[in-house]
């Protein structure tokens, strides 16, 4: 059996950063960019009252002072001429700052009479007005790679962006196999159990940013599991769930060998995902997951997640680890790799009791998968060990 960190070297072999393509600014959120851009303009533009007031020349700014409005200067519409002394214009908030003047009074600071105003209240020494320049500059960068959040897409907007290069999400194929499950909704007969772990995993898929597409599942025969394969044809990724383990009705290797899966690897020490298995199927990569629900989704986070994120173009490397005390004392792991689900509160990590790989509930309720390397000793209460945040 190989390591994790080599299951995860053959991986990142299968894959490698998908083709730019263009999309337009209202798709972008949550996809990746995947070139440099840089800002077309400044922003703002022009020197832009923050407040709604009067704009005129700080040096004349003190209580009881008078001045004449000459004007007015809206958002999109500048007053063309000069603040003289003894001058005020009226502005609201966003207009352009008029030539001469230097300093927006609030409105709540003066009281009006015709065209002549006051100052009333105490107009501090803030002068409310927003610098040209003063959000970005043009030529500004916005840095790739990203996973354009809501707030890049609105600063890529203000960039005057409309089409940004982003890297074409993987088309990810997700089969389920096995006699025993039948779809979410249908009526199981007495022996049959729900299909869960494909849906868990398109999920995750899904928050990676990728397009998972769920195939219909495959019964336990060769001639189902390659029509499966067939419909699997144009996927990035196929992603098989089940038929790993070593049982008569473990297929899938077999299957896919004979439409020529080039196996890099089979067998892997961890727990759970101890039947892992990988290659190159046509153009696509190809993984399969041990059927175990926990154990896939656990694949999911260790494996599937940073192989979506080198196709994607993001960071090329496993999964981010934090570090977590123990709550309370754990016993020695065995010889594979253990990701035990647990929760982390308050900057402490409590492991649940079963572990057995078919436990949903529990995984539901984990928030970290501890990560004991093989043979790790006993830990006491206090250590500090490293998790996974899932
Ligand atoms: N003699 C041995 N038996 C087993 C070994 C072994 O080393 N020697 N390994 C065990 C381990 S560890 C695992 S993990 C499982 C993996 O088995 P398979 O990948 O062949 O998975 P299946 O047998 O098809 O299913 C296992 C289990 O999971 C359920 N399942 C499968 N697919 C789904 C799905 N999409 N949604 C929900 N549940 C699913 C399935 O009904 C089984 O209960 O092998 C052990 N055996
Ligand atoms: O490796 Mo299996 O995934 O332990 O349950």
């Amino acid at each position: 059996m190989i390591t994790v960190s080599q299951a995860l070297a053959h991986l990142f072999d299968l894959v490698a950063p998908l083709p730019v393509e263009e999309v337009p600014l209202i798709s972008a959120s949550g996809r990746v960019l995947a070139r440099d851009v840089r800002a077309g303009r400044d922003q703002p533009p022009f020197a832009a009252s923050s407040m709604d007031g009067y704009a005129l020349k700080a040096e004349e700014v003190e209580r009881d002072a008078m001045f004449k409005v000459i004007g007015e200067a809206a958002a999109g519409h500048r007053f063309e001429g000069q603040v003289g002394a003894g001058q005020a214009v009226r502005i609201f908030t966003g207009a352009p700052i008029p030539e001469g003047a230097n300093f927006v009074l609030l409105q709540e600071d003066a009281s009006r009479r015709s065209d002549v105003i006051t100052i009333t209240g105490d107009p501090g020494s803030k002068a409310n007005i927003r610098p040209a320049g003063g959000d970005f500059t043009a030529g500004t960068v916005m840095s790739a790679p990203r996973r354009l959040t809501p707030a890049d897409v609105a600063l890529l907007a203000s960039m005057n962006i409309a089409q940004v290069p982003v890297t074409r999400q993987p088309v990810v194929a997700i089969l389920s196999t096995g006699d025993e499950l039948v779809m979410p909704g249908e009526e199981p007969g007495p022996d049959q159990i729900i299909a869960s772990n494909s849906f868990g995993l398109h999920a995750m898929l899904r928050d990676l940013g990728a397009l998972p597409r769920l195939l219909p599942i495959a019964r336990d025969t060769m001639a189902s599991l390659h029509t499966a394969f067939e419909l699997a044809a144009d996927a990035d990724l196929i992603v098989t769930i089940g038929g790993a383990s070593v049982g008569d009705h473990d297929l899938v290797a077999t299957a896919a060998k004979q439409i020529g899966l080039q196996q890099s690897f089979y067998k892997v020490a961890m727990r759970p995902g101890k039947p892992l298995m990988a290659g190159q199927l046509g153009d696509a990569a190809m993984i399969g997951l041990p059927g175990n629900p926990v154990s896939a989704m656990v694949c999911g986070h260790v494996f599937l997640a940073p192989m979506v994120r080198t196709l994607l173009g993001l960071e090329h490397k496993s999964a981010p680890s934090k570090k977590a005390m123990l709550a309370e004392d754990i016993k020695a792991n065995g010889g594979r790799e253990h990701y035990m689900r647990a929760i982390v509160r308050d900057g402490a990590v409590t492991v649940f009791d079963n572990q057995d790989s078919s436990l949903l509930t529990v995984l539901s309720q984990a928030n970290a998968l501890l990560v004991r390397p093989p043979h790790d000793p006993a830990r006491k209460a206090g250590d500090s060990l490293s998790y996974l945040p899932i």
